[in-house]
C-alpha cells in the first residue's frame, strides 16, 4: 500500500485538507524526530507530513534530527518521501518561484550523521542516482499543474550552513561544479531514505539566486520568506494533485529504491552486534530477520 510521506521545508510548517487528520507523536530508536507528524487521507491516499525544521521553525538545518526523521516516517509505514525545499539557484533560467527536481547531488556537509549503519552491523548502499525517477515524474507533472514552472533534473549542492555561502563558494559551485541549485537540508536525508527504502523525491523550490548574481549582493531571510509564500501554496496544491495521481495499490519500485538493502550489508551475521540489530529493526527488519 502507498503511503506518502511529505517532508515540508522553510515556510512549510502544516498541510491543509487531510480527513481524519492528526498530529502524532513518535519515538524512534534514533531519538525524536523534528516535531509530531500530522497524518490523514486525501483522495483516499494515506498521508503523513513532517515540518523538518519544527513547527515554528526551530531547528537549524545541522540540527534537524535526521535520522529520527526518516526513521518516523518509515515506522508510520511511509513508502513514497516528496522532500520539499527552499533553495537558491545557480542559473538565470531558474528564478525564483521555478521548482526543480533535484536528481543529482554534491554533498558538502560535514557536520552530520549520514547512515543508520555503523560498528557492530554496517551496510553499503547505492547513491548513484539519490532520487527516485518514479516519484520524480509524478510530482513533476502535478507540480505542473499546480501552475510551477518545473525543471526535470539539477544538481543540488548541500552545504553546511547556516550561513550562506561566500562569494567565492557561490562561484566555485556555479561555475566549475556545474551546480544547478544550493541549499542546506538535502543532505543526508537522501542518503537515509535509500537507507530506509523509501523513494525520495526532492523538489526544490528557487527562493533566490544566491550571491553569485550580479543583482542579488546577498542573500537575505526577508527575500527567501517573500518569494517562499508563494511557493508553498504550489507546493500544498502539487500534493494535492500528486495524491489524486498516486495509486493506493503499490507496485514494486522501477528503479529499486525500495530493495536497497538487498545487497548493502557486509557484516557477517555472526559478528553483528545484537543491540544495535534491534536498533535497526525499523529501518532494515526486512533484511536483517
Ligand atoms: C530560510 S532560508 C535557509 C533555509 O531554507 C532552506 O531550508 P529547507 O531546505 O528546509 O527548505 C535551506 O536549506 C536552509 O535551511
Ligand atoms: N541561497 C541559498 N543558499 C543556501 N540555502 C538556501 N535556501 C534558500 N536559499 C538558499
Amino acid at each position: 500500500m502507498t503511503v506518502l510521506g511529505i517532508i515540508g521545508g522553510s515556510g512549510l510548517y502544516e498541510i491543509a485538507g487531510l480527513q481524519n487528520a492528526e498530529w502524532r507523536s513518535v519515538e524512534t530508536p534514533f531519538g525524536a524526530p523534528s516535531d509530531a507528524l500530522f497524518t490523514g487521507t486525501l483522495d483516499g491516499l494515506q498521508l503523513v507530513f513532517l515540518p523538518r525544521h519544527g513547527r515554528g521553525h526551530v531547528h537549524t538545518p545541522s540540527s534537524v534530527p535526521y535520522k529520527a526523521n526518516i526513521c518516523a516516517l518509515k515506522q508510520l509505514g511511509v513508502t513514497d518521501i516528496v522532500s520539499l525545499s527552499a533553495t537558491g539557484s545557480f542559473r538565470e533560467d531558474m528564478p525564483p518561484g521555478d521548482f526543480v527536481m533535484v536528481d543529482q547531488f554534491i554533498d558538502r556537509t560535514f557536520a552530520r550523521e549520514k547512515s543508520f549503519f555503523g560498528p557492530g552491523c554496517v551496510a553499503h548502499v547505492s547513491v548513484a542516482h539519490p532520487t527516485c525517477k518514479r516519484l520524480s515524474a509524478m510530482v513533476s507533472d502535478a507540480a505542473r499543474q499546480s501552475g510551477a514552472n518545473v525543471h526535470d533534473g539539477g544538481t543540488y549542492l548541500a552545504m553546511e550552513g547556516p550561513q550562506f555561502s561566500t562569494l567565492a563558494e557561490s562561484r566555485l559551485y556555479r561555475e566549475v561544479w556545474n551546480c544547478d541549485v544550493i541549499g542546506m537540508t538535502n543532505m543526508p536525508e537522501a542518503k537515509l531514505a535509500r537507507e530506509a527504502e523509501i523513494c525520495y523525491a526532492p523538489v526544490a523550490m528557487v527562493t533566490d539566486f544566491d550571491c553569485w548574481h550580479p543583482d542579488h549582493d546577498a542573500v537575505e531571510v526577508a527575500d527567501i520568506v517573500r518569494t517562499l509564500m508563494g511557493n508553498a501554496d504550489r507546493a500544498r496544491s502539487t500534493v494535492v494533485h500528486l495524491a489524486k495521481g498516486l495509486a493506493a495499490q503499490r507496485d514494486v519500485c522501477p528503479c529499486g529504491c525500495d530493495r536497497a538493502l538487498e545487497t548493502a550489508l557486509i557484516t557477517a551475521p555472526e559478528a553483528r552486534d545484537p543491540e544495535f540489530v534491534k536498533k535497526l529493526q525499523p529501518i532494515a527488519g526486512r533484511v536483517l530477520n
